[in-house]
C-alpha cells in the first residue's frame, strides 16, 4: 500500500484547502513526497471549488526539514537526476499557484522547508524561540540554485538575500519577522486561525486581479527555470555528484546524528 506524506482537508463551504505534511520525523521532502506534493497541489490548481491553500504541519516542532539528503548521497546520476526535477516540479506548482497560499508554520523550516514557505504568498509563524527558519544551503557545503535565490530576493530584498545566503543564516521567528522572511508571529493554538482570518482577507480579493498581478511578479522566475529547466538537473547532478559534496553531505549526517547522541 503506497504511503501518504501529506492529508489534505478542503472545505467546500469556504474553498479553502488545508495541506498538512505528515512524513515523519521531520518531513524531509523525499523523491515520493514531493510527487505527492505535487500531484496534490495539481489536484487543488484544477478544482474550480479551491480557490486557498493553507501549507501546514502534523509532524510537532518541524514545518519541513527540506530535501531529504539521503535522496542527495550515494545516489546515482539517474536517481539525484529525477529527483531534482521532482523539487523543480514542487516548486512550479507552489510558486506558480494561482490560488492564494498561506504557509502556517509550525515548527522549524530549514533549505527547502524554507522554499516551500517563502513560495507561499503570505507567512504565519509560530513564535517559539527554538524555531528556525532560513536557506542554509552554505553551512552543508552546497549552494541554492537561482530559483531558490530569486525566490528569497523577491521575499527579502537582494542585500538580506546576500547576507542570509552567504552565511547560510538560520531566523528565530523574532528575527524572520524582521528581516521580512514571515509576515506575522502567531501563538502556537491561534496559529490555524489566524491563518484562516488571513486567508478571508485574501479571499475578499477579486481572483482574476489578484491571480494576474501574482503572475506578473512571480512569471519571469518561472519562465527562467522552464527555458533551462534540463540544463538545472544536469547542473545540480554534476554538482552533488562531486565526491567533494558527497563528502560535505556526509559529515552533515554525521554531524546531526552526533547531535543527536
Ligand atoms: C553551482 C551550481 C548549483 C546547482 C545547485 C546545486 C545544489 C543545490 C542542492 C541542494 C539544495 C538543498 C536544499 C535542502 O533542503 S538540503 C537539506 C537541508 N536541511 C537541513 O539542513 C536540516 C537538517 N535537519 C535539522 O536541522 C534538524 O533535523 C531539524 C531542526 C529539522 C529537527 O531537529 P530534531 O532534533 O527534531 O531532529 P533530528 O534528531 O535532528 O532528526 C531526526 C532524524 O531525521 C534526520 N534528518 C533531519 N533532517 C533531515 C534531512 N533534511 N534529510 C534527511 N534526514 C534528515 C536526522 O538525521 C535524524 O535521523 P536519525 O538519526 O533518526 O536516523
Amino acid at each position: 500500500q503506497r504511503r501518504m506524506f501529506t492529508n489534505v482537508e478542503m472545505d467546500n463551504s469556504t474553498g479553502v484547502a488545508v495541506i498538512k505534511m505528515n512524513s515523519p520525523p521531520v518531513n524531509s521532502l523525499s523523491l515520493e513526497f514531493l510527487t505527492e506534493f505535487a500531484i496534490n497541489m495539481e489536484k487543488l490548481e484544477m478544482d474550480r471549488g479551491c480557490r486557498g491553500v493553507i501549507l501546514t504541519s502534523s509532524v510537532p516542532r518541524i514545518f519541513s526539514a527540506g530535501l531529504d539528503i539521503t535522496e542527495m548521497y550515494g545516489k546515482t546520476p539517474e536517481h539525484c537526476g529525477a529527483f531534482w526535477r521532482a523539487v523543480q516540479e514542487m516548486w512550479l506548482k507552489l510558486y506558480g499557484s494561482s490560488m492564494i497560499t498561506i504557509a502556517a508554520i509550525n515548527g522549524s523550516s530549514p533549505a527547502g522547508g524554507c522554499l516551500m514557505a517563502i513560495s507561499c504568498d503570505y507567512r504565519i509563524m509560530t513564535d517559539y524561540p527554538k524555531y528556525s527558519i532560513g536557506l542554509n544551503e552554505t553551512k552543508l557545503g552546497i549552494v541554492a540554485p537561482f530559483w531558490f535565490k530569486d525566490t528569497m530576493i523577491n521575499c527579502i530584498g537582494n542585500r538580506a538575500t546576500e547576507h542570509s545566503l552567504q552565511l547560510g543564516l538560520q531566523y528565530n521567528p523574532p528575527e524572520a519577522l524582521k528581516v521580512g522572511l514571515v509576515d506575522q508571529l502567531e501563538t502556537e493554538d491561534k496559529l490555524m486561525t489566524t491563518a484562516s482570518s488571513v486567508m478571508s482577507q485574501w479571499l475578499a480579493i477579486p481572483d482574476h486581479a489578484r491571480q494576474i498581478t501574482k503572475s506578473m511578479m512571480r512569471k519571469p522566475i518561472i519562465d527562467q527555470l522552464l527555458r533551462q529547466r534540463e540544463a538545472d538537473v544536469q547542473n545540480f547532478v554534476k554538482f552533488i555528484t562531486k565526491d567533494s559534496i558527497q563528502k560535505s553531505l556526509q559529515m552533515y549526517m554525521e554531524m546531526l546524528k552526533q547531535k543527536k547522541g
